[in-house]
């Protein structure tokens, strides 16, 4: 017998279940916020010394995800990890997120519908609980199409003056990777195989479903002044290493064999491993930039820190990007990561 269809959720009713996911029991708590969800605005108290950072970034159904292949959970942990990576790559401490939530009508008419934003929720939720993030508002509307759109906004803060940068590295110094390379990229690529949504859990290690954002590496580099710039890879390192060598003048060199390719591109080829980890986006690990005599350790908060290559100021005649092969062979790397628009 078919089953009744469910209450159907309106937009009151909808605003209540996040309110009460993330105020209940065990949520995420900031002194920082000194009013969250409920009123026109919420109000944040930055810690004294300190300045606020801001980053904002779409997930958007048949873009960043895909509704018949990604679990919920992971939709909403994805959604709030690409902003925590973000203050991650700058050190900053997130004081406070807010969802912007646009979902077709449909899916709150269902039970099937209302449990995806149930466990889309709860995936947000649990992630935000492990950085200490409260969702401290958003807003709420019916998609115009049956699409499912979120915008994520961190607010984070640092002390003054003290953020890292794409644009203050300096020439001759050195190019680190935390974690490792290719995960996101070789994951998303056997999942786009599959006809099916796959039942991953956060608990276990799943590049592309849960990138872990290096909230505590990033808060190290800069606590302890170890890196003098550093970006997140979204995109992939071929662009966003052409990010930060524009940002600050300088030119790099990269050793290949020194690219730590993550487990899951094994089973590809040499080649298409390093396609991967060069221009696959999604890695979420941070590139920072440190001076030579530096000594940085070979883990920071528990992630693997790898040396990649070096910095030079720029010279005509040599291309942004070197790729050493080993030998004398080497190539121009040109930027050739994730853009939207391009395909
Ligand atoms: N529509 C927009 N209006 C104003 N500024 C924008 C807009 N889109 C991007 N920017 C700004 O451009 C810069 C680069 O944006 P981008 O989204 O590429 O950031 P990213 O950190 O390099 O990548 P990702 O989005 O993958 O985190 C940021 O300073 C961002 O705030
Ligand atoms: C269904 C599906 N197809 C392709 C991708 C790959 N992808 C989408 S956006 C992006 C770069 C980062 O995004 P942004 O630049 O918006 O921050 C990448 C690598 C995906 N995640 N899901
Ligand atoms: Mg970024």
């Amino acid at each position: 017998m078919a089953r009744s269809a469910p209450k159907p959720l309106g937009e009151l009713a909808l605003i209540e279940q996040i309110s009460r996911t993330f105020s209940s029991a065990g949520a995420a708590r900031n002194k920082a916020v000194a009013l969250g969800i409920g009123d026109d605005c919420a109000i944040l108290r930055p810690p004294p010394g300190h300045e606020i950072l801001v980053t904002t970034d779409f997930s958007l159904e048949n873009r960043h995800f895909r509704r018949d292949l990604h679990p919920p959970a992971s939709v909403g942990h994805r959604c709030l990890a690409r902003g925590l990576s973000d203050l991650a790559a700058m050190g900053a401490a997130p004081l406070a997120a807010f969802l912007s939530l646009a979902l077709p009508a449909k899916i709150l008419r269902t039970r099937r519908g209302q449990r995806w934003v149930q466990d889309f929720l709860a995936g947000f939720h649990s992630l935000a609980r492990q950085h200490n993030t409260p969702l401290a508002g958003g807003d709420t509307s019916e998609s115009p199409a049956d699409l499912i759109l979120a915008d994520i906004i961190l607010i984070g803060s640092a002390p003054r003056g003290r953020s890292l940068r794409r644009s203050d590295a300096h020439p001759d110094d050195a190019l680190y990777v935390t974690g490792s390379l290719g995960g996101a990229h070789a994951e998303l690529s056997a999942l786009l195989k599959r006809t099916h949504r796959s039942r991953s859990t956060a608990s276990d290690s799943h590049p592309h479903l849960y990138p872990q954002p290096r909230l505590a590496v990033g808060s190290v580099l800069l606590r302890r002044h170890l890196a003098t710039a550093a970006i997140d890879l979204s995109d992939g390192l071929s662009t966003d290493l052409t990010h930060l060598c524009e940002s600050s003048g300088l030119r790099a060199e990269i050793d290949s064999s020194a690219l730590p390719l993550h487990s899951l591109t094994a089973k590809l080829s040499r080649q298409d491993a390093l396609h991967a980890a060069v221009h696959g986006g999604e890695d979420y690990e941070l590139l920072f930039a440190a001076p030579t005599a530096m000594r940085i350790p070979r883990k920071i908060a528990d992630v693997p820190i790898t040396r990649i290559g070096t910095l030079h100021p720029p010279r005509a005649g040599k291309p942004l990007i070197t790729l050493h092969h080993g030998g004398d062979i080497s190539s121009e790397l040109k930027p050739a990561g994730w853009q939207h628009f391009s395909s």
